[in-house]
């Protein structure tokens, strides 16, 4: 089977093919730079790290663009909050990004576009709109006068008149933007400068980019006109992405990109996790809790991608003991390799369980069915495991050692395919363990540390824990723990 996947213009599953053969050209609209990434994004980035992956597993020569968006009304509030520059917040909030990706093990991407680096770019876009008749300027700002465009609304499946019905009760025709449109669906490429913030030179005077027309532009600048996949989370469907589809057909009389693909929203208590509502968890204070990044992962592909999640503690300590288990099985190699006359680790595609390659690629060709995937990974690391467990019981296993060694092989390919990997020098596994008494007493006296404020005496207990293979989950209801070797 090849692979197919469900897009979100045609609302079916269609076989994969891409402008150039061999190669795909894939986009994904990142973060908007003003806090912390939290475990939405950590979905989006995990989720299109993966399927840029296994493109290339499948043999694909993958170019991924990501941009950052780092001219935003949240981003000049932030700055106007803690008395800094727009520049300021967006540099650090960049900087924390790679920081908290790079725990996750998430690939760079091959370019990572800003907006304020593709001034050029959009001003060109803006021009040829309005050249064409599909922009027009009002008082310093210029409008998308959507209704030129015949076929607005074919992504989200949305239709102007039925818009215009659901919001006639909450337009504000105070507004000053409104009050400038012609159609009270139009949007803004362009915003005339207001005082005290960055502003541009342009053709229709100083200002800077509405958001929609900065990804139109990177993507016709780095990628050009037509791409293989348009990704992002299935909060940008309407309007960011219908109107990128409006700003770039417009123009090029092309389709933007064959494909559009969708991750569903990591969700708490049924509402979105979102910067703008307060209810997030960033990925740093995740970590920080102890949590492995590995089983954040776990978690994202625990489920199929574009479904919503909800986040739970009993959630992530699933995921935690899903890890657990597989990491033995990637750890199998470092653990028993020299007693198997194994000379060194090196992966060798060409020593791959066939059989298994298979069965995992069958299941993930399927719209990127990653659970399905993992259910294979699972299998080969619980079986090598059991042989693990009778080399350490018996000294030795019936299984050849070549017959080992493809399925550790296979296991660490495939884990590697979905951005699973074991360190094993950070993560030794201690052979003592304690009961689970002696583990509640620990908990108890690292609470009380942590309420005497002594933070170095509950750091040592709690590594104390984690060297006897005993995970700590710091909730609200106080601290979830887990053995690892269970
Ligand atoms: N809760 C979520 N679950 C999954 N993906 C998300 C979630 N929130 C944001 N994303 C995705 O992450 C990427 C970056 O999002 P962006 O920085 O625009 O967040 P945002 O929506 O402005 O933030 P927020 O809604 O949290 O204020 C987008 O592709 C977006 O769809
Ligand atoms: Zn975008």
């Amino acid at each position: 089977m090849t692979l197919s996947i469900y897009n979100t213009l045609t609302r079916r599953q269609e076989p994969f093919t891409t402008v150039e053969p061999g190669k795909v050209k894939m986009y994904y609209c990142g973060v908007t730079v003003y806090d912390y990434c939290h475990l939405g994004h950590a979905r989006a980035c995990i989720v299109w790290d993966v399927v840029r992956r296994y493109l290339q597993f499948i043999g694909y020569d993958v170019r991924y663009i990501q941009n950052f968006t780092d001219i935003d009304d949240k981003i000049l509030n932030r700055a106007r909050q803690e008395n800094s520059s727009m520049e300021t917040v967006a540099e650090r909030y960049i900087q924390a990004y790679f920081e908290d990706m790079s725990r996750l093990g998430i690939k760079e991407a091959d370019e990572y576009p800003r907006a304020t680096h593709t001034m050029n770019g959009i001003q060109r876009l803006i021009h040829d709109l309005e050249h064409k008749g599909f922009a027009y300027p009002a008082d310093g700002d210029v409008y998308y006068a959507v209704r030129k465009f015949d076929e607005y609304g074919k992504l989200s499946g949305r239709k102007l008149e039925d818009l215009q019905a659901g919001a006639s009760d909450r337009v504000n025709i105070e507004d000053a933007e409104y009050q400038k449109k012609q159609y009270p669906f139009d949007f803004a490429l362009w915003k005339a400068a207001k005082p005290g913030e960055p502003a541009w030179e342009s053709p229709w005077g100083k200002g800077r980019p509405g958001w929609h027309i900065e990804c139109s532009a990177m993507v016709r600048d780095r990628l050009g006109d037509t791409i293989d996949i348009h990704a992002g989370g299935a909060d940008l469907i309407f309007p960011h992405h219908e109107n990128e589809i409006a700003q770039s057909e417009a123009v090029t009389g092309k389709p933007l990109a064959r494909y559009w693909l969708h991750n569903g929203m990591v969700k708490v208590d049924g509402e979105k996790m979102s910067k703008s509502l307060g209810n997030f968890t960033t990925i740093r204070d995740l970590l920080d809790r102890g949590v492995d990044p590995m089983a954040l992962r776990l978690f994202v592909l625990m489920a199929q991608y574009r479904k919503p999640i909800d986040f739970t503690d009993e959630a992530i300590l699933a995921a935690t003991n899903g890890w657990h288990t597989l990491r033995e099985g990637l750890l199998f190699g470092s653990q028993h390799g020299k007693q198997l006359g194994w000379e060194n680790l090196e992966l060798n595609k060409s020593q791959l369980e066939k059989f298994e390659v298979e069965k995992f690629t069958t299941a993930v060709n399927d719209d990127f069915n990653f659970p399905g995937g993992l259910v294979v990974i699972f299998e080969l690391a619980k079986e090598l495991r059991k042989e693990g467990n009778i080399i350490v019981h018996q000294g030795k296993t019936a299984t050849s050692a070549d017959q080992l060694w493809q399925k550790w092989q296979t296991l660490v390919t495939l884990a590697d395919v979905l951005g699973l990997t074991a360190q094993p020098e950070i993560e030794p596994i201690s052979q003592d363990s304690l009961s689970n008494a002696e583990i509640e007493d620990l908990i108890q006296k690292r609470q009380e540390a942590r309420k005497a404020k002594n933070f170095a005496e509950s750091d040592r207990i709690r590594d104390e824990l984690l060297a006897k293979d005993v995970a700590l989950i710091d909730t609200k209801e106080g601290t979830l723990w887990h053995k690892m070797n269970n």
